[in-house]
């Protein structure tokens, strides 16, 4: 073995701190996308004539590619055989293609007479940009992750992604808060004194900052490809190539599929309940809808904080497994409360959510740092894709099925366009998912006993 002549680029604070500040930011505009219809749903219902099924085909979209075409599974494949430059690349460029032409969807830049599949032209147009860009997010996701093992390995690792997730959750803090406003920034001055928005001025926003993001992550590919120049000279260990073998390998792996599982089932009840949230403030809770969107965005502030707290505090004391089950416990308990028709006042909802934050922060700042215990290292980013696979499932098909739900049991009023909603029953299925998440996460602590993959050890060895 050579001896190890300098000190290595990730040893210097500075840089590998600063390379996660780059590659986070491109998360941060992604994640900015990936929400920013939320706030505005009530408006596509009004000024768009979309129902609550359009929507919810228009959300899942998110997934249909990286589920139905596999391809977040050709993109574990290609970062395994690729490497991280090329496919972060591939990945900013997917992202700001869908977003375009989501853009001009929403916009009617681009216009089809009629509908597709018995689905409103304009729906489908945004929805394939949606899916395009649902593949580009993901996959810049699962690289992201390997980038930060890269760089972090031996360090600070779950502090890194705890704080990686929490530059992201800025991305769709943003989009809960500032799309109303801006969109009214940009909006026309109806006769009777009202602002009329502008749904797609916060697209382009999106796109402004999704090709600043991508220029963040070019300019990470000059540092990457240093630090690989500097491993090769210091002759360290090369990352095996990828084998269609390891595939099965992950897919033989108990642990893996509670991880996948508990992944699929906890995000199921937060990712696709943000995208409802602000609606659910403003039918349940009667927050103005020019508001709503400021209680959903108090859910990602919280994460911002205490991710990388719950990380650093599981990087130095481990309990990973029983952090899951907390979180997911807590979880419940906020869906069980928002189904509940008690207490309608908008401070209660705020209190529910900052409640979730917490929750959000617990579960993933244990569940994503795990992986390496249970998977071994060569695997881990065909593991990543695999478990981003499943979940988006759950990211395809649970808002599909609120959507579905919404239109035909929970109409108040049989009207379009005046989006009056019974959120009882969503809430109630939201509920149900965080039951089986505690479920998963129990038989996980059962699992990490029985294998000792060491989930309630801390991560920074003494
Ligand atoms: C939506 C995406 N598939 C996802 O699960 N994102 C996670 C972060 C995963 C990165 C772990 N290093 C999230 O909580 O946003």
């Amino acid at each position: 073995m050579t001896e190890k002549l300098e000190k290595m680029m990730n040893d210097s604070k500075a840089m590998r701190w600063g390379v996660l500040t780059l590659v986070a930011f491109t998360m941060l505009c992604g994640y900015f996308l990936t929400d920013v219809m939320a706030p505005l749903k009530p408006m596509l219902e009004a000024q768009l004539l979309w129902d609550s099924m359009d929507y919810g085909i228009f959300t899942s979209a998110y997934g249909w590619f990286n589920v139905f075409l596999l391809m977040l599974i050709f993109g574990g494949i290609i970062l395994d055989k690729m490497g991280v430059r090329f496919t972060g690349m591939s990945a900013c460029i997917l992202m700001v293609i869908g977003c375009a032409l989501k853009y001009c969807a929403i916009a009617g830049h681009i216009t089809i007479d009629g509908t597709i599949l018995g689905m409103k032209s304009q729906v489908v147009l945004a929805a394939v940009g949606y899916a395009i860009f649902g593949v580009g997010v993901e996959i810049a996701g699962i690289t992201v992750s390997k980038i930060i093992v890269k760089w972090f390995k031996g360090k600070e690792l779950a502090l890194a992604m705890g704080l990686e997730m929490a530059t992201a959750r800025l991305g769709t803090m943003l989009a809960m808060s500032v799309t109303i406003p801006f969109a009214k920034l940009f909006g026309t001055t109806m006769p009777d004194g009202s602002i009329q928005p502008d749904i797609p001025a916060p697209l382009l926003l999106c796109l402004v900052m999704l090709c600043i993001g991508a220029v963040g992550f070019f300019i990470y590919t000059f540092i990457d490809r240093k630090f690989d120049e500097q491993q090769n000279e210091e002759n360290m260990e090369q990352e095996e190539p990828f084998r269609a073998k390891d595939i099965f390998l992950v897919i033989a792996n108990k642990g893996f599929w509670l991880i996948a599982l508990l992944c699929v089932l906890f995000y199921s009840a937060v990712f696709p309940f943000l995208k409802y949230a602000t609606d659910l403030m403003v039918n349940k809770y009667e927050v103005d809808a020019s508001l709503a969107g400021m209680i959903p965005a108090l859910l990602p502030l919280g994460t911002l904080f205490l991710t990388p707290f719950f990380g650093n505090l599981y990087d130095r004391k481990g309990k990973g497994a029983t952090i899951m089950i907390i979180g997911a416990m807590m979880l419940i308990a906020v869906h069980f409360l928002f189904a509940l028709p008690l207490l309608n006042e908008w401070w209660f909802a705020t209190f529910l959510m900052i409640v979730l934050g917490v929750a959000f922060s617990l579960v993933p700042s244990a569940m994503w740092p795990s992986v390496p215990k249970v998977i071994p290292e060569k695997q881990l980013g065909t593991a990543y894709a695999l478990i981003f696979w499943v979940q988006n499932w759950g990211l395809m098909g649970v808002p599909a099925l609120i959507g579905w739900v919404l239109n035909t049991y929970c109409r108040l009023d049989g009207e379009v366009g005046t989006s009056a909603y019974d959120y009882t029953l969503p809430m109630y299925i939201f509920t149900g998912f965080g039951v089986a998440a505690l479920f998963v996460a129990l038989l996980l602590k059962r699992e990490d006993k029985k294998c000792g993959y060491g989930l309630e050890e801390p991560n920074i060895q003494k």
